[in-house]
């Protein structure tokens, strides 16, 4: 990809607003240190709606309260038995919490294909449309296998793949997820647009 003509500088660090330690945690370990960013957690109400709408309103309020650059990011399963049910935010997603519910929900179709989809919005500040960039990993619902430790990896196992994503090793899964797929365009992004963000000192 084409360097930017000329480095924009922006005088505070990007914050990526999240309440979620494992999604973090993935982030970190995904960026490196590519992008400079400083995290925190703000209580921004759970909106429905599309995946784009919903992350770009999620952006716009962040920044407000931020009043600076903000990376959001919402994640969810979508089933393709459900027309892509239950979708980002959706009350469906208690059942998400038992995967014994999940597999019930699944056993009156044959279909048990799904994909992991990953929407982060990026705004520079309160006043500025965010971009929005989606990352979808296809695969299937299997029984839980894996340690149980972030949502729902036990039961999602991509395409090509004959473990869960519990099972992969870490950087097996930051290669192929949902969430890698949507950072690598934050990064062509920011690479094209030739920000230069103020390190944070977290
Ligand atoms: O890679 C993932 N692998 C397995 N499970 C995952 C993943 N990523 C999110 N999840 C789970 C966490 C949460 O129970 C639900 C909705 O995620 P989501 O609404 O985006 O997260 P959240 O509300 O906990 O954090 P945030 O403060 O960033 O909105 O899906
Ligand atoms: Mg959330």
């Amino acid at each position: 990809m084409a360097a930017a003509a000329r480095a924009v500088i922006v005088s505070r660090p990007v914050t990526f607003v999240t309440g979620n330690a494992k999604k973090l945690e993935e982030v970190k370990t995904i960026l490196g240190q590519s992008i400079p960013f400083q995290s925190l957690k703000l209580d921004l109400p759970e909106l429905q709606g599309e995946p784009e709408e919903i992350s770009k309103e999620k952006a716009r309020l962040a920044a407000r309260q931020v009043n600076g650059p903000v990376l959001v990011e919402d994640t969810c399963l979508c089933f393709n038995a459900l027309k892509g049910l239950p979708g980002i935010n959706h009350p469906l997603h208690v059942l998400l919490i038992g995967f014994f519910g999940l597999n019930n929900l699944l056993m009156a179709y044959e279909d048990k294909s799904a994909y992991a989809l990953c929407a982060f919005s990026f705004a520079l500040g309160p006043n500025v449309e965010p971009v929005t960039f989606l990352g979808k990993t296809p695969g299937k619902i299997v029984p839980a296998r894996g340690p149980n430790d972030f949502g729902w990896d036990p039961i999602f196992q991509p395409d090509g793949y004959d473990q869960t994503y519990a099972e992969m090793p870490k950087e097996e899964k930051n290669k192929i997820s949902h969430r890698s797929r949507a950072l690598d365009m934050v990064k062509s992004h920011f690479a094209e647009a030739g920000y230069n963000f103020t390190p944070s000192k977290e």
